[in-house]
């Protein structure tokens, strides 16, 4: 090779060199327009939603948005089943204005938070209408909680599954079919609809007579991606539910029923749904994904198993020692079983439940914990929906959700009843790939699990705030209902691009000789390799390598062996700039414990009087004594707080007819007790004192005629 030729390819080199780094730096900002059209269409839709606040919005552009609160001839009716069948003293924001809408015989679109009140939507319209109200709803469990409810408040109503009885199915099927017997309320899954002829033509001639009041298609998210629903079949229940809706929306008969689509959903969602459904002229009431009487906090997760039991056994005690209801969440089955088994031998009263159980085993734990004869349950994901105990307190995650979503679905169990409540997450990086591995196969898996691991990762946003962001929805105040918004903590944003480049070329050099390392491996590695390179603890390095993660400079690559699926770490699209030192990389490192004073704030308001835990024992008592409903059915927590604070003589005012006529008299004998109790306290102690300030007197005059006599001596 003469000079020449060596002089060519030494330039041909680096302008191959050159055209790599011109093609990253390509891959770079492609990537960023593609982020940026994602929010730029996010905030579009966030922008209308938020012009179109405050009114109602129909989907219609030719019909008139009406005054949904205005008055109504069906109001004194309305409120009278809502206090005095339903217990409820006033309505949640947008309920009056839904049932108004229902009740006038327009579709509508409910979109609630989680817990935030859609089943009396469709519930009391139902049984202000004629006729029966068909409820869609996805999972059996979820049936039967509500099936409960309403029968423990008097309301007729029943489920077709595979639970119900003979004798139950006879009985519906002539209600549909003769309008014989009393049904306001049919529960029925998805699958009734699709596999059940029977049952359709029962229901049609129901509704060829004008006897289907209303059809109520409820958590439609869930009914459409309930587990183990593939995308085929996912599209088969749109397929069905839109037949169902549009086949009984477009044939005349004398009434027609209104539709009501309950669900929980991004903005995005919102406009999917109404896409896919077709239903026009359809009014729909967003209300905020915004829950402020949760508490949201994130915690350091110790490597140590037993540390992290001690801690959550821990705050367990010292905030509810009230026997306060919980939820802990894990990751497996064999985790669950686990935390609960370590969780009893530090005094908590805790079980377990997951997929693995048999049905009544499940149901068993399911009705002492609802029964408040179980303190805590330890679930997986698979305790989740379906869950309507409004008194939940706390619930704790032992490792982080596998997106934004099911942590917020999951969170949301916590204080349903409105009274403050925390939701408390334990993370720690080395849990991201245990979930990274079970979902990177699904649709955008990873991009979710991502998004909450950044909320896990960050110690000093707003944690409330991310859930705006997420739900795109307009930020609103946290009111210091989160730890970073809480805790005056000393946070500091810390250059580590040396770290993260010690880190890189760590992984490169593994990547170059063939080899891969998992997150923990690379953390190690980089301790013993680079001694003095890195002054980061191992923590922090875990942390480090979760932000690489999240910013793109590394990535996690799988690989499936006979047994399980491994998580590794290899070279992302900009590692290159971290090496080459065009890009800066920030840690946010905490350097002191957070102030946690500010958490108290949530509990004080809890501490429960001595009244107030009498009537708690009332109300386990009366439930079991009726049987087949929760003592919250008896009486809420609120419910509760407003006697203590009254000691009222008559109850109708606060717990409505219907309660005052099953458990008044029992409720003021035990107000009475109390208070009797409390005056003849009182009456003791005013004895007492008068005794005491009697002897003060005569020991006093002893004293007063030693001085005097001393005096006179
Ligand atoms: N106006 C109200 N005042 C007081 N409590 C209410 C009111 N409306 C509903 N609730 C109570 O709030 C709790 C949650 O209501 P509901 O089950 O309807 O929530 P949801 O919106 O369906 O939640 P999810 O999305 O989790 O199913 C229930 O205990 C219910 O009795
Ligand atoms: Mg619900």
């Amino acid at each position: 090779m003469d000079a020449q030729d060596q002089v060519i390819l030494e330039e041909l080199h680096h302008v191959e060199v050159e055209i790599q780094d011109v093609q990253v730096q390509i891959q770079m900002l492609l990537e960023q327009q593609e982020k940026l059209y994602e929010r730029q269409s996010e905030l579009k839709t966030l922008l209308e939603a938020c012009r179109a606040s405050g009114n109602p919005v129909t989907d219609d552009a030719s019909t008139t948005v009406e005054n949904w609160s205005g008055q109504f001839e069906w109001d004194s009716e309305a409120d009278d089943v809502r206090f005095n069948v339903f217990g409820i003293s006033t309505y949640r924001a947008n309920q009056r204005e839904i049932v108004n809408a229902i009740m006038s015989g327009r579709d509508v679109l409910v979109i609630m938070a989680a817990g935030g009140g859609k089943s009396l939507c469709y519930q009391l319209p139902a049984i202000l209408r004629d006729g029966v109200a068909l409820v869609v709803s996805p999972l059996l469990s979820l049936i039967q909680d509500q099936v409960m409810g309403l029968t423990a408040l008097g309301i007729p109503v029943y489920m077709l599954t595979s639970t119900t009885s003979k004798e139950d199915e006879k009985f519906i099927y002539r209600a549909l079919e003769k309008g014989e017997g009393d049904l306001k309320l049919l529960y029925v899954t998805p699958e009734k609809i699709s596999k059940s002829k029977r049952f359709m033509s029962k229901l049609e001639k129901c509704h060829r007579a004008g006897r289907l009041s209303l059809i109520s298609i409820d958590v439609l998210r869930a009914t459409l991606a309930a587990r183990k629903v593939t995308n085929r079949h996912k599209n088969d229940r749109i397929r069905q539910l839109t037949i169902l809706i549009h086949y009984f929306k477009n044939r005349e008969t004398p009434q027609k029923p209104a539709v009501t689509i309950t669900a929980t959903a991004t903005q995005k969602v919102q406009i999917d749904l109404m896409e896919m459904l077709h239903i026009p002229k359809c009014v729909k009431f967003v209300s905020t994904v915004n829950r402020p009487n949760l508490f949201y906090m994130v915690r350091e997760k110790s490597s140590v198993a037993k540390v992290v039991i001690d801690e959550i056994a821990g705050f367990i005690r010292e905030s509810y020692r009230n026997n306060e209801s919980g939820i802990v969440y894990c990751f497996s089955r064999k985790e669950c079983e686990q935390v609960a088994k370590e969780l009893r031998e530090r005094g908590i009263s805790a079980d377990y439940y997951h997929a693995d159980m048999d049905v009544n085993a499940r149901g068993k734990v399911h009705m002492r914990w609802s029964n408040n004869k179980l303190q805590v349950i330890v679930g997986t994901v698979a305790f989740g929906m379906g869950i309507n105990k409004p008194d939940v307190r706390f619930v704790i995650h032992h490792s982080l959700s596998k997106s934004m979503e099911t942590y917020y679905q999951e969170s949301g169990r916590a204080g349903r009843d409105g009274l403050p409540s925390e939701c408390l997450l334990y993370f720690r990086p080395a849990d991201v790939s245990r979930q990274s591995s079970m979902v990177f196969y699904e649709n955008s898996g990873l991009q979710n699990l991502y998004d909450i691991v950044r909320y896990c990762q960050s110690k000093r946003h707003c944690r409330r705030n991310a859930f705006f962001r997420h739900f795109t929805e307009r930020l609103q105040d946290c009111n210091g209902m989160c730890d970073n918004c809480a805790f005056s903590s000393e946070v500091k944003e810390v250059d580590v691009t040396c770290d993260a480049q010690l880190m890189v070329s760590l992984v490169q050099d593994v990547q170059e000789n063939d080899q891969r390392l998992t997150m923990l491996q690379l953390v190690d590695k980089m301790k013993i390799k680079h001694k003095q390179g890195s002054e980061l603890k191992k923590e922090e390095r875990e942390h480090l390598v979760i932000q690489l993660i999240l910013d793109r400079v590394l990535k996690e690559e799988f690989q499936h062996t006979a047994y399980a699926t491994n998580a590794y770490v290899t070279l992302g699209p900009f590692s290159k700039q971290v090496l080459q030192g065009k890009k800066i990389v920030k840690l946010e490192i905490s350097s002191g414990e957070k102030n946690m004073t500010g958490a108290k704030s949530t509990k004080r308001s809890l501490s429960s009087s001595v009244l107030e835990f009498q009537l708690d024992e009332l109300r386990k008592e009366l439930s079991s004594i009726q049987g087949g409903i929760f003592p919250h059915s008896v009486l809420s927590t609120q419910q509760i707080s407003m006697i203590n604070a009254q000691k009222p003589n008559s109850l109708e005012k606060i717990i409505g007819k219907l309660k005052t006529e099953r458990y008044g008299s029992r409720i003021l004998e035990q107000v009475e007790k109390y208070s009797n109790a409390v005056q003849t306290d009182e009456l003791n102690e005013e004895q007492g004192s008068q005794n005491r300030a009697t002897k003060r007197l005569k020991s006093k005059k002893a004293l007063v005629v030693i001085e005097s006599s001393d005096d006179e001596a």
